[in-house]
């Protein structure tokens, strides 16, 4: 037995309370911490998720380009590197397939007139020889914008049908994690690719005084007019920017951007972490490829799993065939696949947007003296104009949501102009807001 205290363990009873103190501190640091890391786990919400639905050039990726430079503009615009090479290869195709159009058979050979003309314009034989580099131009970005670092084949980019809208012959397309995302990274790039995009600007930039010769020669257009070739709304922009756009120092801007088009193949999903508001939010969305072959059932997936819906339809599309089927109207086309989408019971309670994209060239076309009656029957006598054929496809798309959805569900309707940057920001605010507003009250965050 011990008695004495001078044979206790050396503990005297301030340190005991000095150590006890010293206990709680630590215990109430790592209570601190597991606090902090449980707000900041509840913090990190996860991420947004929306699907991207509507017909081939509904404007789904127009879209989502927006959205990603409103909401987070530096990635954005540190993809302008790889845009630049998607707008050149757009012009390099543009030119190409005019010169093809011009030519007659057997009038290949160099100095050969392409066709007589009365006028002292520009010698379009001339301009041929001497735009012969785009050809090359053309290969080498379509290589840089297709062809993955391993060796794995890929389908060859032609932006022909996007260009010509009477016929469809090829595709064009950027798959989903292909070598344009490798592109859209900059610093990633092999040293191989960087030159090879250095040397096709510096031969378009030697080309675009004839470029732009040949777009503004009275003679070409009115060529181009008689055969019946119309060349694609983004086409004619790039060539109407054209001293613009093959100037050795361009940068594109986001306008430009929003014009370039790249045909989606399959299903892109894209990451965007927000800068401007929720910054560090992270949204993902599935842009799906809208060709026909390549539908609902591929987008069945994806259902189960996303927060929102949006469904884009091109109002200006009414006059049009689908390019693999002429007997069916992208109008009657966009409607059928609306109600296929609006009955799908495994989004029943999904929240849908529905924007009706477009206005600007459907206003183009109906000033043209084009009758939206004529392709669409139903429209009857109604006014000619944007505010009376919007409204009736704001009627009938609603009517069908509300009679094939399995479920009563709200649905935000919006016609839009996808390449106005300022009216879409307005637009992808509220949509923000609805799609957070309906997660929340369907206790998805
Ligand atoms: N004038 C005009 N052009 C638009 C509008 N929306 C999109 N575009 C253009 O239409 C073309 C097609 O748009 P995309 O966004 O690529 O269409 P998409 O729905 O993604 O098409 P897929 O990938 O084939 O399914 C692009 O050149 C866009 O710049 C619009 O409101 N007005
Ligand atoms: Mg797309």
């Amino acid at each position: 037995m011990v008695n004495d205290v001078s044979d206790w363990p050396n503990v005297s009873i301030e340190d005991t309370e000095e150590q006890r103190a010293q206990a709680k501190k630590i215990s109430d640091e790592i209570d601190d911490a597991i606090q902090r890391e449980r707000r900041a786990k509840e913090e990190k919400r996860p991420p947004r998720k929306v699907l991207l639905l509507g017909p081939s050039q509904s404007g789904k990726s127009t879209l989502l380009k927006n959205f990603h430079l409103l909401f987070a503009p530096k990635s954005f615009h540190a993809e302008a590197e790889a845009w630049r090479a998607v707008i050149h290869l757009n012009l390099a195709q543009s030119v190409n397939f005019i010169l093809d159009n011009l030519s007659t058979p057997n009038t290949i050979s160099p100095g050969n007139k392409l066709f007589l003309r009365q006028d002292a314009g520009p010698d379009v034989g001339q301009l041929r020889i001497r735009l012969s580099p785009l050809r090359q131009v053309e290969i080498s970005l379509n290589q840089c914008l297709t062809v993955e670092h391993e060796a794995t084949p890929r389908r060859p980019i032609s932006l022909y049908n996007n260009i010509l809208r009477t016929e469809g012959t090829s595709k064009s397309s950027i798959r989903g994690g292909s070598a344009w995302k490798a592109l859209a990274k900059s610093q990633t790039l092999h040293s191989s690719i960087k030159s090879e995009l250095q040397k096709t600007r510096s031969i378009l930039d030697a080309c675009r005084d004839d470029i732009v010769s040949l777009w503004s020669d009275p003679a070409v257009r009115e060529q181009l007019k008689k055969q019946g070739t119309t060349l694609e709304d983004s086409s004619v922009f790039f060539l109407d920017n054209a001293f613009r756009v093959a100037a050795r120092d361009y940068i594109p801007t986001a306008d430009d951007i929003l014009r370039a088009r790249l045909e989606t193949i399959g299903v892109e999903e894209h990451r965007i972490v927000m800068e401007t508001a929720d910054a560090g939010e992270e949204w993902i969305f599935y842009d799906i490829e809208g060709s026909r072959g390549q539908r609902v059932a591929s987008w069945v997936p994806y259902f189960d799993d996303v927060h929102a819906i949006i469904f884009l339809v091109s109002m200006a599309d009414f006059d049009q065939s689908l390019p693999d089927d002429p007997q069916v109207n992208r109008f009657a086309d966009s409607f059928t696949l609306w109600k296929t989408v609006c009955e799908n019971k495994l989004i029943a309670q999904t929240p849908v947007m529905l924007l009706l994209n477009k206005a600007d060239l459907l206003q183009e076309k109906l000033s043209a003296g084009i009758f939206f009656a004529q392709f669409v029957k139903e429209f009857g006598d109604q006014p000619n104009d944007l505010k009376s054929v919007s409204k009736y496809f704001k009627t009938l798309f609603m009517a069908a949501h509300d009679i094939h959805s399995p479920k009563e569900r709200r649905l935000f309707v919006q016609t839009t102009c996808a390449i106005d940057t300022q009216a879409m920001s307005l637009v992808l605010r509220e949509v923000k807001e609805v799609i957070l507003v309906a997660m929340l009250k369907g206790n998805m965050i």
